[in-house]
């Protein structure tokens, strides 16, 4: 492996994750910022990252062209939206390099064609890429395999900032993904993401999702397993966004030499099962 600075790429370089990443990459050895990138026609193209971002000018001038900014990179950091991973993915196959997509709300087609980009790049996908949050989602599966589906109710709940487009939050959805795991369950056939109006009793087994949205809160996220006279309730507390930014920078220094696939941030912290 080089022993020179990673080259990335920031796509949706003016975003709060983008800004974010652009301070870190500053702050963090072993990084450089190569490129920054935003849509055609957004009123940030021409502007410089590090002013947009509060550095102060790094001469990096952000641009509209993700193909040119891939080209001479090694790695592209994206917390954009899903049509635009799908797109950076694309290009990410084509130049052979590491894309780290943190962009939650993709559907399963969107997956699908994120996977097929795998098989030339290296791509670490994941709905949070905190270390509490994956901490958190290894405990989540071992309480849903010890705790009694008969007897333990599984609900999640998320708070976000108003601004937030997509629910559950894509680490909702990681966690009740860890708890369906732990149960042996599909969590796409026993989740229930909405309940409104006369519902009836709750169902056995199933997980339960709940969302809030609101003022600046960065993400809260709770998983309640809740029995008869108690409640064991595991949680995560984000108060600050540059645990993601740090999380999807080591997850692009860990892929800079593995071969091309689909790697999670349990991967990269080392805490899959498999
Ligand atoms: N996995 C994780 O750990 C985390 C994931 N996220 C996820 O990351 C995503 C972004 O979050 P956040 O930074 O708060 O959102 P923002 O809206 O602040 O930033 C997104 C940026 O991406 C740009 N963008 C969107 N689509 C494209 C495209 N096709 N080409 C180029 N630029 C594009 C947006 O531009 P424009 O405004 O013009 O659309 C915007 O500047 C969300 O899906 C969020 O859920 C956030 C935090 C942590
Ligand atoms: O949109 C956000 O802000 C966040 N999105 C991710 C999610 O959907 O879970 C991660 C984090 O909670 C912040």
């Amino acid at each position: 492996m080089s022993d020179a600075a990673m080259k990335l790429v920031v796509v949706g370089a003016a975003g709060r994750m983008g800004q974010t990443l652009i301070r870190l990459i500053h702050s963090i050895e072993g990084v450089t910022l190569h490129a920054a990138i935003e849509r055609p026609g957004s009123p940030f193209i021409g502007k410089d990252a590090g002013e947009i971002s509060g550095l102060g000018a790094n001469g990096i001038i952000i641009g509209d062209d993700p193909l040119a900014a891939f080209l001479h990179a090694e790695g592209v950091l994206d917390f954009t939206s899903p049509a635009g991973s799908i797109e950076f993915a694309g290009l990410a196959a084509q130049a052979r390099i590491v894309h780290v997509v943190g962009t939650t709300g993709c559907s399963q087609e969107d997956d699908t064609k994120i996977a097929a980009a795998a098989r030339h790049a290296r791509i670490v996908k994941s709905g949070n890429m905190s270390l509490g949050v994956n901490l958190l989602s290894v405990l989540v599966q071992q309480a849903a395999q010890a705790l009694d589906a008969a007897d333990w109710d599984i609900e999640i709940l998320e708070m976000h900032h108003k601004r937030k487009v997509d629910a559950p939050s894509g680490t909702a959805l990681l966690l009740g993904d860890a708890a369906a795991k732990g149960r042996n369950i599909d969590l796409a056939a026993k989740s229930v993401r909405v309940r409104d109006g006369h519902t009836g009793a709750r169902e056995a087994g199933t997980i339960g999702f709940a969302t809030l949205r609101g003022g600046s809160v960065i993400g809260e996220h709770s998983v309640l397993f809740a029995g008869e006279g108690e409640t064991v309730t595991l949680s995560h507390s984000a108060t600050d966004r540059s645990i993601f930014a740090r999380g999807a920078i080591k997850a692009a220094l860990w892929a800079r030499d593995k071969k091309p696939g689909l790697y999670s941030m349990l991967d990269v912290l080392g805490l899959s099962s498999h």
